[in-house]
């Protein structure tokens, strides 16, 4: 049987990811599947190492940058690869440092690096000895925040401006936790507690959720190949993603307008709300992502969707208030889901939310041309950015008087809500236990 290192597809990982630009979850997912032969174990040791090394790479680049006389920046992309997922192991994971050490050696080795041996081991041992001393900037600063939970210090300060360092903290460490998988149980085919107990009898741990169709799976190794998945008993998707659509609350037998909608999620959740009645009109700007929408239905048994390739920031006459609901759940910059997506925080630099915000906006002002007097719109983002939430809902208030904000509490559970006043509702990993969220419910006049 071929022997694959597990360290080695970890460290290319970080390569394809860091170097030549890949996503970190479509990188893990090619590679584990072209190295199919590995066992469960080293599966999930390589998913841990790389989306642990990406999580912390501020602090495992400020240990090596502090450690070693040359910077980070200048080393070999496979070199840095080794060191960072080396020092993550050492730091975060408690293999043995000798383990570690004699390990990476071997790896810079292996893709010929050997001369460079000696300086992967001395900057380890180093590591190694200096560990817990190495001073990190002064507690109460942004620039702690940023290096002791590795966010990039451009958020860490805008996030300070507008929750305090305290808020932002907790913030920061709920990001760096690994999240639980959230579903949404298919209610056209079964219900909660039946599909718990069918989870639980294959041996999945299930917890419930705070929306009154979420379960949180732990336990769980390839869910995609479960047959209760490819049976379309349920679908993943955050909590916050169910809230979306509770929000919009669409019923039985109405038109529903979905125009940033792939893969799919809140189409399906709204659809078996609706109980595949009535229709959904599921828009995207990709076209290779409108098939996803239309596996997705078919698998879950869902019939009241049509899906359609079109860009929402275009006019579309046919469409003129000819829907009961519309849900706008823009393109945003991703920062609330820094938990599942740890590549997120490294490449963004906040200069792309300008150009969001126009997106957006473009995008806000057509669909409100689309709802009925007496509709409703939802427009919801999984970015923690006021100027992409607040500020454009304000904008958007300020340019449609037609419209108006409704109180959103009364749509939600108790428990996921903070603000019980405002037709805006923001979710924070370390309170809801939900991705970062934003929604907002707003009101056509007339009837
Ligand atoms: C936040 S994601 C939508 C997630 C989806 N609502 C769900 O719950 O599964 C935003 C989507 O907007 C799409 N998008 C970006 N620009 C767009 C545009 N101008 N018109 C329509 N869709 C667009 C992206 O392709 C992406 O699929």
């Amino acid at each position: 049987m071929i022997q694959i290192n597990p360290r080695e597809i970890a460290a290319e990982a970080m390569v394809q990811i860091m170097a030549e630009g890949a996503y970190n979850n479509g990188a893990l997912r090619r590679l584990l599947r072209q190295n199919g032969a590995m066992s469960r174990q080293d599966r999930a040791f390589v998913t841990e190492v790389v989306n642990g090394t990406l999580r912390n790479l501020y602090y495992v680049d400020y240990i090596l940058n502090t450690i070693s006389k040359v910077r980070t920046e200048k080393m070999k992309p496979w070199i840095l690869a080794v060191l960072r997922t080396a020092l993550y192991q050492m730091y975060f994971m408690h293999t043995p440092d000798a383990a570690a050490c004699n390990e990476a050696v071997k790896l810079a080795g292996e893709r010929g690096y050997a001369k460079l041996g000696g300086f992967v081991n001395g900057v380890l041992r180093s590591a190694g000895r200096q560990k817990g001393q190495i001073a990190l900037p002064e507690k109460g600063t942004a620039e702690y925040l940023h290096v002791y939970y590795s966010h990039p210090l451009w958020l860490v300060k805008m996030w300070m401006a507008y929750y305090g360092y305290k808020f932002t903290e907790a913030l920061c460490r709920a990001d760096n936790k690994a999240p639980d998988v959230t579903i949404r149980v298919n209610t056209l085919k079964t219900d909660r507690e039946g599909l718990k107990k069918a989870l639980e009898e294959r041996g999945v741990q299930v917890t419930l959720g705070k929306m009154p169709h979420a379960l949180h799976l732990s336990g769980t190794a390839d869910l995609g190949r479960m047959d209760l998945f490819l049976e379309g008993m349920f679908h993943v998707q955050d909590e916050s993603s169910q809230a979306a659509a509770a929000l919009l609350a669409p019923k039985k037998g109405e038109r529903v307008l979905d125009l940033c909608a792939a893969p799919g999620g809140k189409s399906f959740t709204m659809a078996q709300d609706m109980e595949n009645d009535g229709l959904i009109v599921a828009r995207d700007i990709y076209e290779h992502k409108i098939e996803l929408i239309r596996q997705g239905a078919q698998r879950l048994g869902i019939e009241n969707i049509t899906a359609q390739q079109r860009d929402a920031a275009l006019w579309d006459e046919d469409s003129a208030a000819a829907f009961d609901r519309v849900l706008v759940d823009a393109p945003c910059s991703g920062l609330g889901l820094l938990r599942k997506k740890p590549d997120i925080r490294l490449k963004k630099d906040g200069q792309e939310i300008d150009q969001l915000i126009g997106i957006q906006r473009q995008i806000l002002d057509t669909a409100a041309g689309y709802v009925k007097p007496g509709g409703v719109m939802v427009y919801s983002t999984c970015t923690l950015s006021r100027k992409e939430n607040e500020k454009n809902v304000q904008w958007f208030l300020e340019k449609h008087p037609e419209f108006s904000g409704e109180v959103a509490a009364p749509f939600l559970p108790e428990s996921m809500t903070t603000e019980k006043d405002s037709c805006m509702v923001t979710l924070f990993p370390q309170i809801q236990g939900t991705d970062g969220f934003f929604m907002a419910r707003l009101v056509k006049k007339g009837s």
